[in-house]
């Protein structure tokens, strides 16, 4: 860890390379190991906000065998994702039961589990996502879950991109264009580099279908604590800069920085999977050109349409791996190559439903 004097203050930077990380983060089985050391000395880890805990479940049998987790802002839009993907991977609960969100009693988040698949809402901003990248990162170390990879599946401001396209996250800069999460930590400021899995990205730009009446791009997203001022726009309760000001800060973005979208998690998300050595990767629909204005006026049904977006993609994602027993690789042309012609079988899991 090496101390540097900024400008903006002293901090702390922890860059470290592939092979360090999963050193830190992987046992030999490929199990998720935590980088806090007080964690395995402690009697019991409750995840306050997820409404689990250590002693109180057992983790292992309930969540052992995930392996991707996918989250987004709502609640809603989750458990949806979660009846979309048990239908798109075939996964059956019993007759007369329902899917259950199993951290309904923490009235924070929701979190539903589909065979291999957690489907969990993160709120809106850095924090609520970082509070739940934490309890979700140690979920994954109590149950024992091997090399899982998370997904956030969300909505975004375009910046020159058509409303209902579809954004890969490559890069991620926060609102001073730096590509690191800092958060204040013992009076200093600790910054993660936000990185994003190149391969991943290119895995699912490979997963865009041609005829997708959408187009998907990849680029550099804009994370910020704020939608209103914190995004430029001129429609918050205050606003202390001109129209003009607004589309110079936008067009900057595009031209110098190649920023395609802003939204508001992806700088932890992207932070903490790459700290924790996990392979993540940020999908999200534009629901307006910033450009064009700042209200998001889009009619309902039509921003319930293009919410599914990101989620076919995702889902595509998943069905393949599922498929191919996890080897998704390139077959150098672009489009993904199947290693395996054997199917995935899914097996019967334990039930997560209630009546
Ligand atoms: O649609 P989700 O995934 O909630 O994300 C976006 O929408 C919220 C703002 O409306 C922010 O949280 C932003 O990141
Ligand atoms: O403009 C937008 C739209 C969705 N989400 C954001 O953060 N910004």
């Amino acid at each position: 860890m090496a101390t540097c004097s900024a400008l903006r203050g002293s901090f702390e930077t922890n860059d470290e390379d592939a092979e360090q990380i999963r050193a830190l983060t992987r046992y030999p089985d490929g199990s998720v190991k935590l980088r806090n050391p007080n964690i395995e000395l402690m009697d019991q880890d409750i995840l306050y906000h997820l409404a689990l805990g250590s002693e109180s479940h057992d983790l292992v049998e309930m969540f052992g065998d995930v392996k991707f987790v996918c989250m987004g802002g709502t609640p809603k839009r989750m458990e949806d994702f979660a009846h979309y993907i048990m239908q798109e991977i075939g996964y059956k609960i019993p007759t007369g039961t329902k899917l259950m969100d199993i951290s309904q009693y923490s009235y924070r988040y929701c979190l539903y589990k589909v065979g291999p698949v957690l489907s969990v809402s993160h709120g809106m901003g850095p924090s609520s996502i970082s509070i739940l990248l934490h309890e979700i990162i140690k979920l994954m170390y109590h149950a024992k879950c091997k090399d899982p990879i998370f997904f956030r599946i969300g909505t975004c401001g375009g910046i020159g991109i058509e409303g209902g396209t579809v954004v890969i996250s490559d890069n991620a800069l926060d609102g001073m264009q730096d590509n690191n999460y800092a958060v204040a930590t013992l009076g200093k400021l600790v910054k993660r580099p936000a990185r994003l899995d190149k391969k991943l990205v290119r895995e699912l730009q490979a997963l865009a279908h041609s005829d997708d009446p959408y187009d998907t791009v990849t680029g550099t997203t804009m994370c910020t604590s704020d939608f209103y001022e914190g995004q430029g726009r001129l429609d918050g309760a205050f606003c202390e800069y001109t129209e003009a000001d607004k589309m110079a800060f936008l067009k900057n973005l595009k031209e110098k920085h190649n920023v395609t979208n802003i939204e508001m998690e992806i700088i932890p998300f992207a932070a903490l999977t790459h700290h924790a050595g996990i392979r993540a990767a940020v999908v999200c629909v534009a629901l307006l050109d910033r450009l064009r204005g700042d209200q998001v006026a889009t009619p309902k049904e039509v921003m319930n349409e293009w919410q599914l977006r990101p989620q076919i993609l995702i889902a595509r994602y998943i069905k393949k791996y599922l498929q191919n027993k996890g080897r998704i690789s390139f077959d150098g042309h672009g489009s993904i190559a199947v290693k395996s012609p054997r199917r995935f079988k899914l097996v019967q899991q334990e039930s997560q439903s209630i009546e």
